[in-house]
């Protein structure tokens, strides 16, 4: 991986933070680290740009309670209606966004030493406008956050990011209506990407959710030269249908780390990729 200082990195991206589409591109993908061994992040990012990804997807969520967790309370049914009881209270006081805990700045700050991949960082947690300076300072690329907890604040939060020379960018869940990120996208001070879940957020390895692509659609009619990313289930099977409704950025985690072979989810040779090899897609993200 190649060394480069957080100031260069965020420079590239200002430069290229415009909303001029490139005719004839192809689809971005993003592999979502969440599904890959943290232990061995660094070597697990390397090998996804080796492949050939475009950019790294970060999912940082504010959760109290991981999965992880669950397999020696499942061990104890006493332990798991605590458990259960505990996390739900806690979540309801301290207003969590989803009920996992992932990474956070100093992790992205640890890789972005490694690396001058686009780290496309997916924020999901309740108050995003914290995460904003240490996120800028650790070199984050990309900054994504919920418009669901953002319907005060969005155009502090989007200067904000801005401020950091991060690419800010607006995601809903599945259950948010569509119109509901058009204000941000036709502001003055504009979101540069739109991400359309499709899957409730919080955990990797769920199964797509069709209704959710004509949100895709819409959105695209509607803003022809936006880039539109999709987060959840993504692979084989489903990213055609994403892509032909619209979505020109493409993050898939499972599919892609539970590959026999990762590296053929990418390239000319890709199969993950292969209704991509004509390009098809006139709208691209920088
Ligand atoms: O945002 C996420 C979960 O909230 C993940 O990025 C997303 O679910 C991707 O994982 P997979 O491809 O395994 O479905």
């Amino acid at each position: 991986m190649h060394c480069e200082s957080a100031l260069q990195q965020r420079n590239n991206c200002k430069s290229r933070n415009t909303r001029v589409p490139k005719m004839g591109a192809t689809p971005k993908i993003a592999p979502s680290m969440l599904a890959s061994d943290f232990a061995n992040l660094a070597s697990e990012a390397k090998r996804m740009l080796d492949f050939g990804a475009d950019w790294l997807h970060m999912d940082i969520m504010d959760g109290y309670v991981s999965l992880l967790s669950w397999t020696s309370l499942l061990k104890d049914f006493a332990s798991l209606s605590f458990y259960f009881f505990s996390t739900s209270c806690f979540s309801h006081f301290h207003r969590h966004f989803v009920p996992n805990l992932t990474i956070g700045a100093p992790v992205i700050e640890s890789l972005r030493k490694q690396t001058k991949a686009f780290l496309d960082c997916h924020l999901m947690v309740t108050n995003p406008i914290d995460y904003v300076e240490p996120l800028g300072k650790a070199g984050a690329s990309g900054f994504t956050f919920h418009v669901e907890v953002s319907k005060e604040n969005w155009q502090e939060l989007i200067q904000k990011i801005k401020s950091k020379a991060m690419r800010p960018g607006v995601a809903l869940k599945p259950g948010t209506p569509i119109e509901e990120v058009y204000p941000l996208v036709d502001s003055e001070n504009l979101v540069e990407m739109v991400l359309v879940m499709t899957v409730e957020p919080g955990f990797g390895g769920q199964k797509f959710m069709p209704e959710m692509v004509d949100k895709v659609r819409v959105l695209r009619k509607k803003y022809p030269a936006l880039d539109i990313e999709v987060d959840g289930g993504l692979g084989p099977s489903t990213i055609e249908m994403a892509a032909s409704a619209g979505a020109n950025c493409i993050v898939a985690g499972s599919s892609i780390f539970g590959a026999a072979d990762a590296k053929l989810c990418f390239g000319k040779s890709g199969e993950m990729l292969t209704s991509f090899l004509q390009p098809r897609s006139k709208h691209i993200c920088f």
